[in-house]
């Protein structure tokens, strides 16, 4: 097929077709898939239920990430037990290393030198590389479209999908570019560049779209900043965000473990240069942003578009003109204790995380400890703050210390951590007391996010230092700032080393995809969505994300059921006393209501959770409405029954004043209409391929194993064209699982 100018996002998308259906959606193949324990549980037990095998076991590589304890690890033992203390941490842990042992997958265990967050894992093994496309069960999946991949998070359902079929139904986006041109001021970062584009654009700027960075301050960032770039694409509501592959990329991937070596590195590298958008391509929204215009940010309220310069103030919700925004502000100032007018440099701080896949990568550590460095030898962690350092891996761990980073951190009265999520979400032990304000360099500043009624504000890694000494919001360029030294990449330590110096990982023990059909599938799901009758609750709050939908400690199940007591729960509960606040859905006649009416764009925004999900249909919840949703949640949505219809912010405007006055709703699929009452219906529209799939009832992962041959096909045509990217159940010659297989006591394993 030949195609006209395209973009970037138009040759990858166009690379990785297996089929397109007529209605519009289209079966993409998935180059690489990332796994970790809160998102995988319930797809593996899917598959066993439905006796189905991963598809490309050499395309998955698993890690334990969110639940993990940071505290020293006892380095003799593998027993899960001694490693992770809470009970549920553990079983998701335990699930996790069943299903990687069950289904012959590689695994970077607790004890695996490689352990890390999975969004950092990736790039530093070489597992990501430009051109591929790569999903995970997770939202900052969007990071590894730094390389040039199409890369995105999806919901558990959509992960048992890719685990059986290597591959995804998905709509095209739009193409959307960010150009940011000039030079950057002193002491500006790459997170400063993110959250400045997210202030500008909105969390829900991105909606509908994948973004290209691009222009003259992307191309001049390491691999490192470009990452926490595309890491936070998703907080501007986009579907995945990249950036062209170029001399910058290449040298970050050479000699990575799993990165292509030798003749088919050169191949590699000459495919890679074609990954550009072309000069004449056409993008459908297209902003510019000078350089000149971003300093130093932090964030003040509750989402990631709430963004001031340090040196400003907390603005006065009264000057908002939008009504939403306006509650919306009004909302964050009372949950985050701030009062409008506020300088940000006088808030007070009594914690500071410096860690994430946003930020936790060596160069992070290193910008920060040089603000550390910069402040003199005696300067000390503020009295009664705590601050703690949580490398994104093992490996940068290990990194660090070889550069006498974590000395500079102990020093100063800095923790310091293993790799993990730490309180990035606090699903481990590191979490944000309720009332206590948290300097963080994560991504998410969602109420309840690092714990309870704690209040988080986003920075880079230099400001959350600067804010660890001052003890509060501080400006890092008071602390004479020195640009950290040229990269040290962490290719420095060599790569056999990585590989065989590695602790054993139970992908060793077992043969690949040993598990037995225990079940035929059945086709056809018993769930259907025709009409639907009856209460709608409305809701007013803008960009309501799916941390506000269902609260991390109810992540933890293995199970897809009975989560109906965590729906909204910090909107429903005080943070401090557990009380009930009267929240619309525990208040007759909302407490049966089965819509959701909001007014609010970019509902579902953030997270990847399939919870959400599974806990408005626990509810009772079977139809949202809304001007816009998150897109992963959308299809979480629609993979269980459950109808998003996205109308005008007038029309859910009308539908709102209806639901309050308790009106009974009739949403009717087959004939795309909203009824109540006299009032005249309101028309909606659905994608035909969903709305088959509601109205019939329907087994996706069935219906794409009938075009297996399809699937087949195109393995057969990824091979020839890109051989790198086979692993070690297809070890052709220069494939990468050939190489980086490895004896380990006698027997060829499954080690990368
Ligand atoms: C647990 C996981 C599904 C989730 C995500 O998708 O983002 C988490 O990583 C987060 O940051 O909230
Ligand atoms: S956003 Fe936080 S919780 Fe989610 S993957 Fe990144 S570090 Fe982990």
């Amino acid at each position: 097929m030949s195609h006209g100018p395209q973009t970037l996002y138009d040759k990858i998308w166009n690379d990785h077709v297996v089929s397109t259906q007529e209605n519009g959606l289209s079966l993409i193949y998935v180059d690489r898939h990332l796994v970790h324990e809160v998102s995988s549980p319930q797809a593996f037990d899917g598959l066993r239920a439905a006796g189905r095998t991963v598809r490309r076991p050499d395309c998955t590589l698993a890690t334990v990430d969110h639940n993990v304890p940071t505290a020293p690890r006892n380095k003799g033992t593998t027993d899960l037990r001694a490693l992770v203390a809470d009970p549920e941490s553990r079983a998701q842990c335990a699930a996790l290393e069943k299903n990687v042992k069950d289904f012959g997958l590689s695994y970077f265990g607790l004890q695996d030198k490689r352990q890390g967050i999975v969004h950092i894992i990736g790039p530093e093994q070489g597992f990501t590389l430009p051109g591929i496309t790569c999903v995970c069960g997770d939202s900052h999946t969007s990071t590894h479209g730094a390389f040039g991949a199409l890369a995105f998070g999806i919901g558990t359902s959509e992960v048992e999908h890719v685990l059986a079929t290597q591959t995804i139904l998905q709509k095209k986006s739009k193409n959307m570019r960010i150009n940011v041109d000039g030079d950057l001021l002193e002491g500006v970062h790459s997170k400063d560049v993110i959250l400045h584009i997210i202030g500008v654009i909105s969390a829900s700027g991105g909606n509908g779209c994948v973004i290209e960075y691009s222009g003259s301050v992307i191309r001049n960032l390491s691999m490192e900043a470009r990452m926490s770039v595309c890491n936070m694409s998703i907080e501007a509501g986009a579907r995945a965000g990249m950036i062209a592959p170029d001399e910058v990329t290449f040298a970050y991937l050479k000699n990575r473990p799993l990165a292509p070596q030798d003749e088919t590195w050169d191949r590699a590298v000459s495919y890679w240069r074609t990954l550009t958008s072309d000069k004449d391509a056409a993008f459908d929204i297209e902003v510019n942003i000078q350089a000149s215009d971003i300093v130093p940010s932090v964030t003040w309220g509750t989402s990631p578009q709430d963004v001031v310069p340090i040196t400003g103030k907390v603005p006065d919700p009264a000057t908002f003109t939008n009504p939403d925004r306006r509650k919306a502000a009004e909302r964050s100032l009372e949950y985050m204790g701030l009062v409008p007018g506020t300088p940000m440099e006088e808030i007070k701080v009594d914690n500071v995380f410096i860690g994430s896949c946003t930020n936790g990568r060596i160069e992070d550590l290193r910008s920060a400890a040089n603000i550390v460095r910069a402040a003199g030898p005696d300067a000390r962690v503020a009295a009664g703050v705590r601050a703690m350092v949580v490398p994104g891996s093992s490996l940068v761990k290990r990194q660090a210390e070889a550069e006498g980073l974590d000395a500079i951190f102990r020093r100063a009265g800095f923790e310091w951590r293993e790799a993990g999520c730490s309180m990035c979400i606090g699903m481990n032990d590191d979490q944000l007391s309720a009332g206590k304000r948290c300097a963080s360099t994560s991504n998410r500043n969602f109420e309840g996010r690092q714990g309870a009624g704690g209040r988080t504000h986003l920075m880079s890694p230099a400001m959350a230092a600067a804010a660890a000494i001052r003890g509060s919001l501080a400006d890092a360029r008071q602390f004479q700032y020195k640009p950290s030294e040229s990269t040290v990449e962490l290719a420095e330590i060599p790569a056999e080393q990585v590989v065989a110096d590695s602790y054993p990982s139970v992908a060793e023990e077992v043969a690949p995809s040993t598990v037995q059909p225990s079940a035929t599938p059945s086709e056809a799901l018993s769930k259907v969505f025709r009409v639907l009758r009856g209460i709608a609750a409305p809701i007013f709050i803008e960009n309501l994300d799916t941390d506000k939908i269902i609260p991390k400690q109810y992540l933890k199940t293995t199970v897809r059921t009975g989560l109906a007591s965590g729906l909204f729960y910090n909107l429903r509960h005080d943070a401090n006393t557990g009380a009930a606040l009267d929240f619309i859905l525990d208040r007759p006649p909302y407490n049966k209501a089965v819509i959701i009416v909001s007014t609010g764009k970019n509902f579902g925004c953030g997270s990847s959770r399939e919870h959400a999900a599974w806990s408005l249909e626990d509810f009772g919840i079977r139809c949202i409405i809304a001007p816009s949703f998150g897109e992963i949640f959308r299809n979480n949505c629609l993979q269980n029954c459950m109808l998003p219809i996205e109308l005008s912010v007038d029309e859910c405007r009308e539908l709102a004043r209806d639901a309050e006055a308790g009106v009974e709703f009739m949403v009717d699929l087959e004939r795309e209409e909203i009824t109540r009452g006299e009032a005249s219906p309101i028309r909606f529209t659905t994608d035909p391929f969903r709305r088959e799939c509601l109205l019939n009832g329907f087994d996706d992962i069935a219906a794409t194993l009938r075009d297996v041959d399809a699937i087949a096909a195109f393995e057969e045509r990824r091979t020839a064209m890109w051989p790198w990217l086979d692993g070690a159940a297809a070890a052709g010659e220069h494939s990468m699982g050939n190489r980086f297989r490895v004896k380990s006591q006698g027997k060829e394993t499954m080690e990368w």
